[in-house]
């Protein structure tokens, strides 16, 4: 796939001035840091060194659009919050991980930039146990079995998993030293009662990196986590001692398990126990929900332990998908949920990217069967205008002469909008605006004629925006040559090649009709019938039409096209996309 300079879109000038400044500022300050974290103060975002990508991205540390600047020149270190499985991963997920797995095929497939991506799974929680006591099986089974369910589900929407997967469980003993240095860094304190908190006056002003969310949050009467064991409502638990029937660890403390927040700071430091991200991370991504306290709890225990005045550099948050009309996002708990699975049964992982593409991956999304219509209306004008396209270049399809020299031109736009939208904080629905305004133009010059009378074509410029379109949509994790209708998303294959079926048939049914639509130039003497179409081969004009009308439902849309026929196999539910079209060309009626 090709690789986009942004500079060469943006402007070299901008972008090395950039990096030089970037570069000077932050090693002026970690100059100031000089190893130690208790020597800054303040939450201030440090803009860091190395290599400045030319994009820009929402930085929720900052509030705003930060340059893109990564440690190592074109890699980027990636850690995101997994889910905790308790139950069926559903939309909600879906949306997070697609959009969050979009970013990252942008940042590869567009921009040249290896992606390192680990991700937790949350296999020892409160809702874990809570569900095994419910269900009467261990907490391992139930945690195992949602997160093979997970890593299912995320494959059938496309989402490329992660470099490595890793389990809470598999790490305690990680987690268990990570603790330990934080204490020796005298940044949390154990109780007699087996617990340890992080002590947040140990880090003076630098609690609340994400903004002024926790004042409304510890209030101490009314915050739920208060214990009187602690030294500030705000401490929040490193280590919990377990109780009675709990899985457990043994530990320094006695015997617990692990808090919820020291899991990520853990594996995202030093995954199997070496250090692969160590003190620093380039991006670190999750739901919005997980700012604050997660988020900023994990921020204080990683930069208390390493001892650095800053962590990971970007925090990414995706806006949370709501089921349309509900102010509550779908979630697990309350149980207002669509899984993946069911979602499959109706739509296609193509139409699903196709509606995470639509909205910025920051904004929140309602879901609803119409919000997912427009997703499937616009596949399928690309899809449409794909196939007349290769239509028209295999010379099927006959057409007007094109103004070949503005398609040309609307493609270079085109490419240029896209590299610009997509460096300006992953802009989606911008750069898709930008594709469907190519297509457009492209279905605009594609005007057929019964005859073409020999008039120039133009066929070189529709297989460059074939191309391109086909790259863009491969870099959104979108195929559409290989995409099946929903129903048969993850089922069996089917034996024989269909498309090759297809192409016979139609070959057959274009012979037979212009056959059947052969005119007679005058009646000959003694007949009775009118000039036009021969009258004993009318009824196979009508079995052409119950044919194109009878595959329709299996997703098969033939289009004629005067003398000739076009064929495409449509997605999702084919039959609607098929009849607006065949009532239109109903010939053995008119
Ligand atoms: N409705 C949603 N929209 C977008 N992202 C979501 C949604 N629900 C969960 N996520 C994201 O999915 C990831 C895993 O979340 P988690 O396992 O906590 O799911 P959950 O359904 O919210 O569970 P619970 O209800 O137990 O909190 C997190 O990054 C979270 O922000
Ligand atoms: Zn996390």
């Amino acid at each position: 796939m090709w690789r986009h300079s942004v500079r060469s879109v943006l402007g070299k000038a901008q972008v090395f001035h950039g990096v030089r400044s970037a570069a000077r500022s932050v090693n002026a300050v970690r100059s100031r840091l000089s190893g130690s974290c208790c020597g800054v103060s303040g939450k201030t975002w440090i803009r860091p060194g190395g290599f400045d990508t030319g994009l820009k991205t929402f930085n929720s540390l900052t509030k705003q659009k930060e340059p893109l600047i990564l440690a190592r020149e074109g890699v980027a270190t990636w850690y995101s919050c997994g889910p905790t499985v308790y139950d069926h991963a559903h939309l909600g997920h879906a949306c997070s991980y697609v959009r969050f797995d979009i970013l990252q095929r942008i940042l590869t497939k567009m921009f040249g930039i290896t992606v390192i991506h680990a991700m937790v799974i949350t296999d020892i929680d409160d809702k874990i146990i809570k569900r095994s006591w419910e269900e009467n099986v261990s907490p391992t089974i139930i945690s195992s079995t949602y997160e093979d369910e997970f890593k299912k589900d995320m494959l059938s929407l496309k989402v490329i998993p992660p470099a490595v997967y890793l389990r809470v469980t598999d790490n305690v003993h990680h987690i268990v030293a990570f603790i330990e240095r934080i204490i020796q860094n005298g940044h949390a304190y154990a109780t007699k009662e087996g617990d340890v908190f992080f002590d947040i006056r140990s880090i003076g002003d630098r609690y609340g990196k994400f903004g002024g969310l926790f004042h409304v949050f510890f209030s101490v009467t009314s915050y739920p986590g208060w214990s009187t064991n602690k030294r500030d409502a705000r401490d929040f638990a490193l280590w919990k001692p377990s109780k009675p029937q709990e899985p457990y660890w043994e530990s320094p403390w006695g015997r617990g398990r692990p808090g919820w927040h020291i899991e990520c700071s853990t594996i995202a430091s030093c995954i199997t126990g070496h250090s692969v991200f160590g003190s620093q991370l380039d991006i670190h991504s999750g739901g919005i929900d997980l700012a604050f306290p997660h988020h900023e709890n994990e921020v204080a225990q990683s930069e208390a332990y390493h001892q650095c005045g800053q962590w990971a550099n970007y925090f990414l948050h995706s806006g949370h998908l709501h089921l349309k009309g509900s102010a509550e996002k779908m979630s697990k708990s309350l149980k207002n949920y669509i899984t993946i699975k069911d979602f499959l049964q109706s739509y296609s992982a193509n139409e699903f990217r196709m509606f995470c593409l639509l909205a910025k991956y920051r904004s929140a999304v309602d879901y609803s069967d119409s919000s997912m219509s427009q997703a499937r209306t616009s596949l399928g004008t690309i899809s449409t205008f794909i196939h007349d396209a290769q239509a028209y270049l295999k010379g099927q399809l006959q057409c007007l002469p094109v103004q070949e020299a503005f398609l040309w031109e609307r493609l270079a736009e085109t490419k240029s909008s896209v590299v610009k939208a997509l460096a300006e904080d992953f802009d989606t629905p911008r750069a898709v605006g930008a594709l469907m305004n190519m297509v457009y133009h492209g279905n605009c010059q594609l005007q057929p004629v019964s005859e073409s009378d020999g008039a120039a074509r133009s066929p070189a410029v529709f297989a460059a925006m074939i191309s391109y379109i086909r790259d863009v949509l491969d870099v959104f994790g979108i195929d559409l040559l290989h995409s099946k209708p929903a129903q048969e998303a993850g089922g069996a294959s089917h034996g024989g090649n269909l498309e090759g079926v297809v192409e016979q048939l139609t070959r057959f049914r274009s012979e037979v009709r212009a056959f059947a639509l052969a005119r007679q130039d005058a009646p000959t003497s003694g007949s009775t019938s009118k000039p036009g179409l021969f009258k004993e081969r009318i009824p196979l004009l009508k079995a052409c039409d119950t044919l194109r009308d009878g595959l329709a439902p299996f997703g098969v849309l033939i289009k004629d096209r005067g003398a000739t026929s076009t064929w495409e196999i449509t997605q999702g539910k084919p039959s609607e996309r098929g009849q607006s079209v065949q009532n239109k060309d109903q010939e053995t009626s008119s």
